[in-house]
């Protein structure tokens, strides 16, 4: 089969994957209108392109937090990647390093976070940390992330309580029994649950003790963070110039415009609209990324040029792990990598820093 574009990928996925872990991986929140506005919203944004600029000579890759990886395109944090493919998050490490770009591992991995920095030494990975209501397993989190050669610590602040995703509630989504939340098998003992505890009961408010996770979290506990660690925390979900401000004045070193996916809120923004006020807002005082809804290369160049210094795939990342593991993720990778590549230069950009707010504008519709 060949695999042109990244809705191949999602076809194979679909086709394959057994049902429970397709629906867990495509699920939106309510009627998944977020989920899908974040796809849609890209085709009211056009470009201005710019004609004769010579572009025989190209250069697109770019830096995070000083870090040069190969193009602006790094993996977000998803969970489970065992459903995908049996290697995980070792494969997606793999894959990352093999294309030089960042993977933000999640603390929902079913692989642990040794076992990933192993499978791919000296990648650039980010840590994507949940808060836990026991603060020591998240400090202890926190400093495996740290030993382990991790560059950056990702707070995802859009998950109070787990959105209600209606198909995984439809198919009581739990994780098959061979497979486990590695990162935190201690941290169950603590919460005298399961480490493959019943997904089902996640929308709900009133029941989510089990689930660990601390709905209290506010922003001092990014000065709590800060206490634990000097690596830069990068706090993702941001959505509006409120929080991106409130984000800058607790000191974070970077900023995820991220709706989870539309995974949680169903009806806010789609985040490439989101991301306008929150770079409005930002004056460059701090790194602005995006995820959510990037499929093609031509994506990539209007969050660019919406402000972005980089932006990350969730799904389309474990449609590659599905289709051929550490394999299928580096040619999801590559061939955004390509049409990135072919977009800036029929746009008459030659190097990332031409790329600016000049080259798009929005559809009236
Ligand atoms: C299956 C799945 C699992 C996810 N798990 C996490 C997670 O563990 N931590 C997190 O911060 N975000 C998680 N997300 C959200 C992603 O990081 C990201 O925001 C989103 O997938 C981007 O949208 P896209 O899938 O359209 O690229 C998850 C998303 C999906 C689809
Ligand atoms: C108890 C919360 C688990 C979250 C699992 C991964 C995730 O963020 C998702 O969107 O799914």
């Amino acid at each position: 089969m060949a695999m042109v574009c990244l809705s191949d990928f999602e076809a194979y996925a679909k086709k394959y994957l057994p049902k429970i872990a397709w629906d867990f991986f495509a699920a939106g929140a309510d009627d998944c209108s977020t989920r899908d506005e974040n796809i849609l919203a890209y085709k009211r944004i056009h470009f201005r392109p710019r004609m004769l600029q010579d572009v025989s000579m190209m250069d697109i890759r770019t830096k995070l937090l000083g870090t040069e990886i190969s193009f602006p395109v790094g993996i977000a944090p998803t969970g489970f990647h065992q459903l995908a493919w049996p290697d995980g998050e070792k494969s997606t490490a793999r894959a990352a390093k093999a294309m030089n770009t960042c993977y933000i591992a999640s603390t929902y991995s079913t692989c642990t976070l040794e076992e990933i920095s192993a499978a791919a030494p000296g990648g650039l990975r980010w840590f994507q940390l949940y808060i836990h209501r026991n603060r020591a397993v998240s400090q202890q989190l926190v400093q495996r992330a740290v030993a382990s050669g991790f560059q950056g610590l990702v707070l995802t602040a859009d998950l109070p309580y787990t959105g209600k995703r209606r198909d995984d509630v439809r198919n009581g989504f739990r994780l098959p029994p061979h497979m486990k939340l590695k990162n935190l098998e201690g941290a169950f003992e603590v919460c005298k649950m399961s480490p493959s505890f019943h997904l089902l009961r996640w929308h709900v408010p009133h029941k989510t003790k089990t689930t660990g996770l601390d709905p209290s979290v506010t922003w001092n506990d990014i000065y709590w963070l800060r206490s634990l660690t000097h690596l830069p925390i990068i706090i993702k979900g941001i959505l509006t110039k409120e929080d991106a401000e409130l984000a800058v004045r607790h000191g974070v070193q970077g900023i995820i415009v991220s709706n989870h996916g539309g995974r949680q809120l169903d009806g806010g923004p789609a985040t490439i609209d989101a991301l306008v006020e929150v770079v409005e807002a930002v004056q460059g005082r701090v790194e602005v990324y995006l995820d959510g809804g990037i499929r093609k290369g031509s994506d990539v160049l209007k969050a660019l040029a919406l402000g972005a210094k980089c932006v990350f795939i969730g799904r389309p990342a474990l449609w590659g792990l599905a289709y051929k593991g550490e394999e299928g993720l580096q040619e999801v990778l590559r061939i955004l990598q390509d049409e990135f590549h072919l977009s800036m230069a029929l746009a008459g950009c030659a190097s990332v820093s031409e790329i600016g707010r000049h080259l798009v504008q929005f559809s009236k519709l």
